[in-house]
């Protein structure tokens, strides 16, 4: 119990307890938790509170309280917690809440790494249907390794930042020669991002059962994607300008330790059975050290939910995607940021990215003003949400990751 003023079936209660960096008029960016609908400035009331380490929260990114690491997150999780639950802490927390209506929310993490996986089974397999015809769905390293590649940091944004239309070369089927201009095959794909800390030294790879040590938390993440820059230039050596313009984050990154609860057994690897590098350990609760994840999204086109991919139903866990970025002995750094790759389940309606909702463009999508859509015009947006089982039938909201598309330049 609280002695704020939040509803307790709030989805950002007390479970909740996210971070982001937020700043009201005229003031200068720092990081907050959010409590219901109200955000905790987190420097100032540590400090009157006598915290020592308060300075890492009077910044304007989470890097400095990323690289503090798994201990003091935890901690730090403990002492949110009491102060806004003991009525003695009130003096100290009372003036420093405002409310969500009233701030401006930032880029939450400045992105050191950005690496974007290939986890959802289903997924890989419609784009290999739609992109590769005449072969195996699935690749043939594909239940062997998370298939991954690297993408461009300086181009994550926050949530509500415009979009504009890339442009580039494409090579339409019809013609002998690559064509530029704008993409004419403009994508989402509904994903979620993993921020790390405690970074690594080189050569010191971590385990499966280590990666809780460096998985600090989770936001909604929107990898954008020309699917016409993509077809052409991505063979070899993989996706390079048609994902590289713009990846849209949520601004609350929800913690693992709020994420407790959502822990689920992974949907099964056994045939092959991964390498043992890639395999977890049993754990009291069943879901194992290399654990999936309940968490269900919704994604919005222009006001209309047109899909919501279960994040369940991914093939590799979030451990396993640490652990093999780090096999050959890669460094982690405070700010790493990595994608699960477009989340697909099963069914039509539970796919991620509109390239497979539509079939490649032969399937259009209905939106609720009548108005049909194959990818994304200008002026479009889309918004993704989700939301976890959090602790004694609560529940934990992700928040919202949204983007607008504007006209190429
Ligand atoms: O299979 C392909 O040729 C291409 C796949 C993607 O574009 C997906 C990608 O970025 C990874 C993912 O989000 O799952
Ligand atoms: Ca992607
Ligand atoms: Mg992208």
């Amino acid at each position: 119990m609280t002695w704020l003023d939040v509803p307790a079936d709030s989805p950002f209660g007390l479970h909740n307890l996210p971070y982001g960096v937020f700043s009201t008029e005229g003031s200068a960016p720092r990081v907050g938790t959010r409590v219901g609908d109200l955000v905790l400035d987190l420097a100032p009331c540590a400090e009157q509170a006598g915290m020592e380490s308060y300075a890492v929260w009077a910044q304007p990114s989470l890097n400095a309280f990323l690289a503090q690491g798994r201990p003091a997150w935890t901690a730090a999780r403990e002492w949110v917690t009491e102060v806004l639950t003991n009525p003695a802490r009130r003096d100290c927390v009372e003036p420093h809440l405002v409310p969500v209506a009233d701030v401006t929310m930032h880029l939450p993490v400045e992105v050191a790494d950005y690496v974007d996986f290939y986890a959802s089974e289903h997924h890989a397999s419609n784009v290999g249907r739609i992109f590769r015809p005449d072969s195996e769905p699935l690749t043939p390293n594909w239940k062997h390794l998370p298939i991954g590649y690297h993408g461009r940091s300086g181009t994550v944004v926050v949530s509500g930042t415009d979009i504009v239309r890339p442009s580039g070369q494409r090579k339409p089927p019809t013609e002998e020669v690559p064509v530029f201009g704008p993409s004419v095959r403009l994508d989402i794909e509904a994903e979620l991002g993993f921020v790390v800390g405690g970074g690594t030294e080189l050569g010191s790879p971590v385990s499966v059962a280590d990666s809780d040590e460096h998985l600090f938390g989770v936001v909604l993440l929107n990898d954008w994607s020309a699917r016409d820059l993509q077809a052409w230039e991505y063979v070899p050596l993989g996706p390079f300008l048609g994902k590289s313009f713009a990846t849209t984050i949520s601004p609350w990154v929800v913690t693992t330790d709020a994420l407790r609860s959502a822990r689920v057994p992974l949907p099964g690897q056994t045939d092959p059975a991964p390498l043992p590098y890639l395999q977890g350990e049993a754990t009291e609760d069943g879901a194992g050290t290399a654990y999936g994840l309940d968490i269900t999204y919704e994604v919005e086109w222009n006001g209309t939910v047109v899909s919501r991919p279960p994040y369940r139903t991914m093939y590799w866990s979030p451990a396993q995607m640490l652990a093999h970025m780090t096999v050959n002995g890669a460094t982690l750094r405070d700010g790493d940021l990595f994608g699960s790759g477009t989340i697909s389940g099963p069914e039509r309606d539970q796919r991620g990215s509109f390239l497979e909702l539509s079939w490649s463009g032969q399937e259009p999508v209905t939106l609720d003003d009548g108005s049909e859509r194959t990818f994304l015009e200008d002026g479009d947006t889309v918004v993704l949400r989700a939301t976890a089982p959090g602790p004694g039938g609560s529940t934990i909201s992700l928040g919202e990751c949204v983007g607008t598309i504007r006209p190429a330049r």
